[in-house]
């Protein structure tokens, strides 16, 4: 059964306030914030976002990768490149035969420079039978960089600095983690991995990302390279990574800052957005997946923050 990006937010205390309906879907508005994190009531939801009227045009499918070895073992993992677990292989398999059932036959691919987005996507790929369409990679679909904090237990974390902080780190919009010291286990792993040799450039290369500098360097992909291919009619497939995703979610659901906070992608669930011709959402964050299992995985997903 799908299930829509209200829907999920309401289970977790956002509620929505419909705006409209459409023959294939609703537009929902965020009502005031949720009862998790101290914010004001955002005010610039959807007034540059009027609903559209029309049917969505254009269709993509998006997917965070199954679990990653580091999301079972509840690291922060970011620009490491840590493999899928047994469960995320499985994850990945069950994400194309939803897919499948739901007859999605894809034009492209698109997907970052780690294993863990790439893997799940080839999985997909090979189970629905479409592994002769075009992959893109791009390091602008990683993971966010979590810095210094890579390699760290979340729990760990949390009963160190406290939940609040560790959510601050998580969630927050603007606030980056500590930067990645040149004397982190995994800093020659990753500053000097030949997979960056084409990008970005040195001057460029993160040593942390907020949401906020993630979005700025994925959604010039999102705007130069996949809208236009979108807008060629070619519907599209993205295997990415929870931050990369929430941050073209933000752009295309036009969310606040505080708005975005709550949203805990699950692992290995394909969600579908409908777009008009302008790339405003008719359908916003359809999930294939049963309600309970798609709820229940978000909620897994926040409390992996939770000191133990
Ligand atoms: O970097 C990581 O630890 C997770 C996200 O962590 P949170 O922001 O949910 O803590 O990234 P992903 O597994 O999507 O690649």
């Amino acid at each position: 059964m799908a299930l829509r990006l209200s829907t999920v937010f309401g289970k977790f205390g956002i509620p929505f306030k419909r705006q409209f309906s459409t023959a294939v879907g609703f537009s929902y508005a965020y009502k005031p914030w949720n009862r998790n994190y101290p914010t004001q009531t955002p005010t610039n939801v959807r007034q540059s976002h009027e609903p559209s009227k029309k049917c969505g045009k254009y269709k993509i499918v998006m997917v965070r990768h199954g679990e990653s070895e580091w999301n079972k073992s509840n690291q922060f993992c970011g620009w490491y490149d840590s493999a899928l677990s047994e469960k995320g292989l499985a994850e990945a398999k069950a994400a194309a035969k939803a897919l499948k059932e739901a007859g999605y036959k894809f034009d492209i691919a698109h997907t970052s420079l780690l294993c863990r987005a790439i893997i799940t996507l080839d999985i997909i790929l090979k189970e629905i039978g479409q592994t002769d369409i075009p992959i893109c990679k791009t390091w602008r679909l990683n993971e966010r960089h979590y810095g210094n904090l890579i390699g760290l237990n979340k729990a760990e974390t949390a009963a160190k600095y406290g939940e609040k902080q560790v959510q601050i780190w998580r969630r927050s919009f603007a606030t980056p983690p500590p930067p990645m010291e040149k004397n982190h286990p995994y800093y020659d792993n990753i500053v000097n991995d030949e997979r960056y040799k084409d990008g970005p450039k040195k001057e460029e290369f993160p040593m942390f990302e907020s949401l906020k500098l993630t979005i700025e360097r994925t959604l010039p992909y999102w705007n130069e390279t996949i809208v236009p291919q979108i807008k060629e009619g070619k519907l599209i497939i993205i295997s990415a990574h929870g931050n990369s995703l929430r941050g073209i979610v933000k752009h295309l659901d036009n969310l606040s800052e505080d708005q975005i906070m709550a949203l805990n992608l699950p692992t290995g669930i394909p969600f579908i957005y409908e777009l008009d011709e302008c790339m405003r959402p008719v359908v916003s964050m359809k999930f294939l997946g049963d309600e309970e299992t798609v709820r229940k995985a978000m909620e897994a997903v926040a409390a992996q923050g939770k000191a133990k």
